[in-house]
């Protein structure tokens, strides 16, 4: 089934002022649509970023496209990479890990890999996850993934979360988020306030949620000796400690006298990543990231490997809308070895560009689509009117540090800073 045109489709969509160790988000959230338009009335979709930087390696990609089996994605991977050639895409926010020609296909090529097996499914009468090799399991667990956050935006009403800086909005912010989609586990993203405000807050969340397994990450936002001795003190309390400190050998050292897992999104991001890292026993847990890790079915690779070497695989996030979120559950679905509970970013957006009903949360988990391809439709309105939006803002990159500073003149990004 070739592939007769390619629309790529930047959009927009309101986020809240979230806090990370590089800043704070701005008020929108930029991400790419991309659509396989195939032979038979066949269209496949896939999401990615949406930074300049990146669509701009895409939009080099999409006149290769025309004309491919949809079939055929050990030569859609050569396409992407003869492409590119030794292009690097690099971020601005740095909160995935570190940049090379590797990742940087892998991230294209994702976006159409993931295009090409929902075409796939739909040309078959299958959904993705079957091309996968098949459900084990039925639905898909995520976490409530929190947020320390300012209450508004600069010049914006307050939004409906409130500012969130002490234990007790933090418990409050939980609280919305496990009644509203039934989480049964939780990440706080740490790296905003001082190391100690961090760990009151997850206590107050262990004593409000006895039974949710809680995850602290401050993306490499402390020293090694700050990772130490948070892993003391949260010793019994952490599910897993995720990117305490940056590098793999500054893992190493914290996972040498933690006694939960150390967990990466940052030190681990690519294959050639994976030897020094379980070399130096740095991570016990990867979170698995399609947009990055080249794809459905490499994500499925990177699982067997972590698993031979007894590693845990759960998901990273960032964030995104339905395409993604389907892509995610159809993956992590077919992916056995993906026991813990996925990162979402699902609760911060009022919006998206597929037509509802298709995903839903219950009991904290996403059951599986059964329909072809990714299960998911696209709402034409809703995806011009988020394009609208991505005109509108202004924005071309995703930038928190430089918002950061529109609220603290001075801020400087806190990469082991405590
Ligand atoms: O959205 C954020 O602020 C997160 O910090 C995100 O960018 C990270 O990549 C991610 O959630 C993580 O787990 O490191
Ligand atoms: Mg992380």
């Amino acid at each position: 089934m070739k592939v007769l045109d390619v629309v790529l489709t930047p959009v927009a969509f309101a986020d809240p002022p979230l806090l990370n160790a590089m800043g704070v988000h701005e008020p929108f959230a930029l991400r790419g649509v991309v659509q396989l338009i195939c032979e038979d009335g066949v269209v496949g979709l896939g999401e990615s970023y949406g930074d300049l930087a990146f669509l701009e390696q895409v939009r080099k990609v999409l006149p290769e496209l025309k004309g491919h089996d949809v079939f055929d994605l050990p030569g859609l991977r050569r396409k992407v990479a003869t492409t590119l050639g030794e292009v690097v895409f690099a971020d601005a926010h740095g909160l995935t890990g570190g940049f090379s020609v590797s990742k940087t296909v892998a991230s294209v090529y994702s976006l159409f890999e993931v295009a090409a097996l929902d075409a796939q499914g739909h040309y078959l009468g299958r959904p993705v996850v079957d091309l996968l090799g098949g459900k084990a399991r039925d639905a898909v667990d995520f976490s409530a993934y929190l947020f320390y956050k300012f209450g508004a935006h600069i010049g914006a009403e307050a939004d409906s979360w409130g500012e969130v800086t002490t234990p007790e909005a933090l418990v409050g912010e939980a609280r919305r988020m496990v009644d509203e989609y039934g989480f049964r586990s939780i990440k706080l993203k740490g790296g905003a306030f001082d190391p100690d405000q961090e760990m009151a807050g997850i206590r107050a969340l262990a004593e409000a949620f006895p039974d949710h397994p809680l995850r602290i990450d401050p993306n490499a936002a402390w020293t090694v000796e700050t990772g130490i001795r948070v892993a003391e003190e949260l010793d019994g309390v952490l599910e897993y400690l995720e990117d305490p400190t940056p590098g793999i050998e500054g893992m190493a050292r914290v996972a040498e006298k933690a006694n939960m897992p150390l967990a990466t999104n940052m030190c681990v991001v690519r294959f050639a990543d994976i030897e020094p890292a379980f070399r130096q026993r740095a991570v016990g847990v990867i979170l698995s990231d399609h947009h990055y890790w080249g794809g459905l079915r490499d994500t499925q690779a990177l699982s067997i490997t972590a698993e031979c070497f007894d590693v845990g695989l759960s998901m990273h996030s960032n964030s995104h809308l339905g395409i993604s979120l389907a892509a995610m559950v159809h993956v992590a679905a077919a992916t056995p070895h993906l026991t813990y509970a996925c990162d979402t970013h699902w609760p911060w957006k009022t919006a998206d560009v597929i037509a509802p009903g298709a995903l839903e949360f219950v009991d904290g988990a996403v059951a599986v689509p059964d329909k072809p391809g990714l299960g998911i439709e696209l709402d034409p309105d809703a995806l011009a009117r988020a394009h609208e939006d991505y005109v509108r803002s202004g924005q071309t990159k995703r930038d928190d540090v430089t918002y950061m500073r529109k609220f603290v003149g001075n801020f400087e990004p806190n990469t082991a800073r405590w």
